[in-house]
């Protein structure tokens, strides 16, 4: 039955990705030569829309961030309604842990049982460490989850340590929610017209976030920061402060995403993907590292519960538009995107199966 052919393809065919996975990028970290290509949206008129019905401009700001996750998948937003002092405390929390020696850092160590929270290398993947990457990773769960801000405080500190690391994330996480559900909400309900029940069941899933640390890097032409990826997530909201490092690959290039105190990255991720039929691009990117500045980062994931069989939304389904992808659980993607992190989205494919 050919199976030992098979298994030769497929380990070559992995060790392929991982080679792709891990090349660094050549624009440097404060080259934002083409960051302005980038849309960078005002939320303002959403944030009104809650009070005051539905205007034409909430509607030109919905098409603008559709617009964006269809050629993009990711875009910067400003006057996203999450107050500053939220932002900042929890960067204050994030840069105290990454601060702590090493010994103390490893009481939260990731446990590569498969779940993803827990103190490690910052690869996105769960096979291991590299040591071509050249950054730590905290993942810390939302409070209804396994893993959330005050098992980890308890963790590293005691059972009466630092209320302030609990609260600072889990507030963080929070204010995260209300954003992820009104961004769910404007680009699947209103800028693709699916049924809000159905996206009410995504929205209300499972919310994660890691915060990255880059110490300066004295060779940062050799080494990548966070290696290139999709996001394992529906929709990522990354908040990157004042040092440059994020990436975003268009048309074969590396873009960088110029940083802003005030302003989110958002981008779709791999479930984005399948949910929209494609419609939507799950953004490929990368960290890159420099030599003279720290960066901190948080990323919160919005994820689907383990459970939940994510499959291209029924509304976007016709004769003329087949489904693109395959449907899965969240369980099961997580397995093949651990194998394939690169582009796990093609190995659901239904368009090349043959
Ligand atoms: O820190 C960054 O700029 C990117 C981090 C990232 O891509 C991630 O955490 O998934
Ligand atoms: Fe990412």
């Amino acid at each position: 039955m050919g199976i030992q052919a098979d298994s030769i393809s497929e380990i070559s065919d992995e060790e392929e990705e991982f080679r792709i996975h891990l090349l660094p990028s050549s624009v440097a970290f404060d080259d934002f030569q083409h960051a302005h290509l980038i849309p960078l949206i005002d939320l303002a008129a959403l944030q009104q829309l809650q009070s005051s019905g539905c205007t034409t401009t909430a509607e030109k700001v919905v098409e603008q961030m559709a617009s964006a996750c269809r050629e993009w998948g990711m875009f910067q937003i400003i006057n996203h309604g999450v107050s500053q002092a939220v932002i900042d405390r929890c960067r204050a929390s994030a840069a105290s842990v990454f601060a702590l020696p090493i010994q103390e850092k490893m009481k939260a160590k990731r446990l590569g049982d498969g779940s993803f929270h827990g103190y490690g290398s910052g690869s996105a993947v769960m096979k291991s460490d590299y040591p071509d990457i050249w950054s730590e990773a905290f993942y810390v769960m939302d409070s209804t989850l396994p893993g959330d801000s005050s098992y980890y405080a308890t963790k590293i500190w005691g059972p009466d340590g630092n209320t302030e690391f609990r609260d600072a994330l889990q507030d963080y996480l929070t204010a995260m929610r209300k954003l992820m559900v009104q961004l769910m909400e404007a680009l699947m309900i209103q800028g693709l017209g699916l049924n809000p029940e159905f996206v009410r069941e995504y929205a209300e899933c499972q919310l994660g976030l890691r915060l990255n640390f880059y110490k300066p890097c004295p060779e940062p032409a050799k080494h990548v920061g966070v290696p290139r990826h999709t996001d394992g997530t529906l929709m990522t909201i990354l908040h990157q402060a004042d040092v440059g490092g994020l990436q975003v690959e268009k048309d074969g290039q590396w873009i960088s995403v110029k940083p802003r105190a005030d302003a989110f990255c958002v981008n779709i991720g791999d479930y984005g993907q399948i949910l929209s039929n494609g419609l939507y691009k799950s953004a490929m990117h990368l960290a890159v590292v420099n030599e003279s500045k720290t960066r901190l980062t948080l990323a919160t994931g919005l994820f689907p519960a383990s459970s939940l069989v994510v499959r291209p939304a029924p509304e976007l389904i016709d004769d003329e538009h087949p489904p693109l992808f395959k449907s899965i659980t969240a369980d099961d993607f997580k397995m093949v995107k651990n194998k394939h992190p690169v582009a796990p989205l093609k190995h659901l494919s239904l368009k090349n199966s043959g």
